[in-house]
């Protein structure tokens, strides 16, 4: 069972599309894995698999996307085995082209699921996080149905939701929280993302949409709320510029040195990948430490 060493398995759900479920997801991993944590993303969004994009990885294929660069490419199952503490899995590997789109019917994607759940070698890992698709399809039944196979409930911790201020947002993700406790899926906590904007010159925060929503719908559903994230234009710059996730020098995880991709004599570190040193410093990291922190003493008391 491809399950059998992972610790914790974290759902990242939201009622709408676009509202920052995949940059939550691999904001998540990065944090977690800069704590020293091994982490999984899996990706089980099939017709939008953004996580690849989101990593920098997508030209990879042979369906596997180990981010630490170790340079194994092992995979056994012509699916995935995961090396090192950030290692991801998404359809996004196994489609010939980022253009080509997936038109399946509900059993495809429900086999697609399953298949990603008990063939992908995942190792050992503290964390797999599983970034879902919008609202309550046929994937997040086939993957909580999965779950409660192959997954004792020990692992299963719970799910993050992941909302905007404003209220259609909201009134959407009601039906998340409604899906969880129908499925009995613990919420571990509410994230409000694009809560305000931060001006790339000054670095003030304004308030776009109205701020707060999140935070009294989690009190009205009496759910935790984790925190509220503004747009950061430096985080969709790091996004788009396709970069890959690179350690800061010296940064040692589980007793390995982490690869940096540090050339003294080019410029390789601004090119090689979404850099983790410019993702610590933007305004989201310190709000995500804070998030992972209360995630990590829900899960691990
Ligand atoms: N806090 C943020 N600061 C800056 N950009 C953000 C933030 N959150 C999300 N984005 C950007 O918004 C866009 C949509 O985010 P993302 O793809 O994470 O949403 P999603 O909910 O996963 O979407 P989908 O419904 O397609 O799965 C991306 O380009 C992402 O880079
Ligand atoms: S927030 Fe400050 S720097 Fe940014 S646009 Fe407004 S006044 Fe200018």
């Amino acid at each position: 069972m491809s399950l059998k060493d992972v610790k914790h398995i974290v759902l990242v759900l939201s009622g709408k599309g676009g509202v920052g479920k995949s940059s939550v997801t691999t904001q998540l991993a990065l944090t977690l894995s800069l704590k020293g944590c091994s982490v999984g993303v899996l990706d089980v969004d099939l017709t939008g698999p953004s996580i690849p994009r989101f990593f920098g990885i997508e030209n990879e294929k042979n369906g596997h996307g180990h981010t630490n660069g170790n340079g194994d490419a092992a995979h056994t199952t012509g699916l995935a085995k995961g090396h090192g503490s950030l290692s991801c899995m998404s359809l996004g590997f196994l489609l010939g082209d980022r253009g080509d789109a997936v038109v399946w019917r509900g059993p495809k994607k429900t086999a697609m699921v399953r298949q990603f759940l008990s063939d992908v070698l995942w190792g050992s890992l503290d964390y797999l996080l599983i970034d879902t698709p919008p609202g309550t399809s046929d994937e997040h039944i086939s993957l909580v149905e999965t779950l409660l196979k192959e997954a004792t409930p020990e692992q299963m911790a719970g799910a993050v939701i992941v909302t905007t201020p404003q209220a259609i947002s909201i009134s959407d993700v009601k039906k998340e929280i409604n899906f969880c406790r129908k499925t009995g899926v613990m919420i571990l906590g509410v994230i409000e993302n694009m809560a305000g904007f931060v001006c790339p010159n000054c670095s003030e925060c304004t308030n776009v949409f109205s701020k707060g929503g999140g935070q009294v719908m989690a009190q009205e559903f009496d759910v935790p709320f984790m925190g509220s994230l503004p747009i950061d234009p430096m985080f969709i710059r790091l996004i788009e510029e396709g970069r890959r996730p690179v350690y800061p020098e010296g940064t040692v995880i589980d007793g390995q040195a982490m690869q940096t991709n540090r050339n003294a004599d080019s410029d390789e570190a601004e090119t090689a990948g979404l850099l983790v040193e410019k993702y610590t410093a933007c305004s989201l990291y310190p709000l995500f430490d804070g998030i992972v922190k209360q995630l990590l003493s829900k899960i691990e008391p």
